[in-house]
C-alpha cells in the first residue's frame, strides 16, 4: 500500500494567500525522499497538511485530500486523526518545539504513554527510540543542557516512540556542526522508516533521498531521482537552489 498520496491539494490562509495550487505526490513505503524549494515554495504548508494541522479541505481555496496508508486525514475525525498522529512523525526544525519535560526519557515516553503504553513496554519502547538515535546515554538528562545536535536526535526519538509509519523531517540539518550533521545522517540512513525530509541542504538530500521533489509557487515542479535534478544546473537555477560553492555531483 501507498505509503502516502496527496491528491490535487489546495490550500488558501485565511488571509487568502493561496499557498498550494493543487499538489498530487506519491511516496511509497520504504522511500526516502527530499522535498525542495525556494522560500515561500509551500513546503511547510505542505507538510503541516501530512497530520492534519492544516486541513486539505473545507476553507475557500482549500480542496484536495491526503491519505497515509488506508486512512484519509480528515481534521474533524478526531479518532482518526490521532491514528494519523501516530502514523506520520514531524520532527520540527526546532527541537525545542518538541521538547518540554525535565528529562530526556518522559520526553520520549510522553507520545507511547499517551497510547496506553505503560511499565516494562513503556520503558522498552523508549529505550528503543533512544538506542536508535545513539543517545541511549542521556535519558535521565534535562534536554535543554544537551547540545543542538543532540536535542535533534531526541527529538528524532519521540517521533520514533510513536513507530510511526512516515518520518518527516523539517531541516534537520540547519544549524547543525559538520560533525553532528554527518552523525545524524549516519542515523537516519540506519532507520527502517519512510522518510519525507524537507532541506534547503542539497548535499544532505543527496547523501540521504534518492527520490527529490520540488515544490514552486504551490506547485510540484519536478520529481526525480536526486542525482538526476541537482545535475540539471538550469532546472535548479529557474527555482533558486544553489548547490555548495565547489560541489559537484558525483558520477553515479
Ligand atoms: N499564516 C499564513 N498566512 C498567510 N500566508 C502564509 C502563512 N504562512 C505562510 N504563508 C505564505 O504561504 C507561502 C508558503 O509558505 P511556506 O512557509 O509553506 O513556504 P516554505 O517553502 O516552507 O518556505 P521556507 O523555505 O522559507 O520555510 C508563502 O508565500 C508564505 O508567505
Amino acid at each position: 500500500m501507498t505509503a502516502l498520496l496527496l491528491d490535487d491539494v489546495r490550500y488558501a490562509y485565511p488571509d487568502g494567500h493561496q499557498a498550494l495550487h493543487g499538489v498530487s505526490l506519491r511516496i511509497e513505503p520504504g522511500e526516502r525522499v527530499a522535498l525542495l524549494g525556494p522560500n515561500g515554495a509551500g513546503k511547510t504548508t505542505l507538510v503541516l497538511h501530512l497530520n492534519g494541522i492544516l486541513p486539505a479541505s473545507g476553507l475557500t481555496g482549500s480542496s484536495g485530500s491526503v491519505s497515509v496508508g488506508d486512512r484519509t486525514v480528515d481534521p474533524k475525525d478526531r479518532p482518526g486523526l490521532a491514528e494519523i498522529r501516530r502514523r506520520v512523525g514531524l520532527v520540527f526544525q526546532d527541537p525545542d518545539d518538541q521538547l518540554f519535560l525535565p528529562t530526556v526519557g518522559e520526553d520520549v515516553a510522553f507520545g507511547p504513554a499517551n497510547l496506553g503504553l505503560r511499565g516494562a513496554e513503556l520503558v522498552a519502547r523508549v529505550d528503543e527510540a533512544l538506542a536508535a538515535v545513539g543517545m541511549g546515554d542521556v535519558k535521565d538528562r534535562a534536554p535543554h543542557h544537551l547540545s543542538l545536535g543532540q536535542r535533534r536526535r531526541v527529538a528524532v526519538a519521540t517521533v520514533l516512540a510513536m513507530r510511526p509509519d512516515l518520518l518527516v523531517m523539517d531541516e534537520p540539518s540547519s544549524n547543525l556542526d559538520p560533525q553532528a550533521r554527518r552523525e545524524l545522517a549516519e542515523i537516519v540512513l540506519g532507520l527502517d522508516v519512510t522518510l519525507l525530509m524537507v532541506t534547503h541542504d542539497l548535499p544532505y538530500a543527496l547523501q540521504l533521498c534518492p527520490r527529490s521533489v520540488i515544490l514552486d509557487g504551490g506547485r510540484i515542479v519536478a520529481d526525480g531521482p536526486t542525482r538526476e535534478l541537482l545535475s540539471d544546473t538550469e532546472l535548479l537555477a529557474r527555482h533558486r537552489l544553489e548547490l555548495p560553492y565547489g560541489f559537484a555531483v558525483p558520477v553515479a
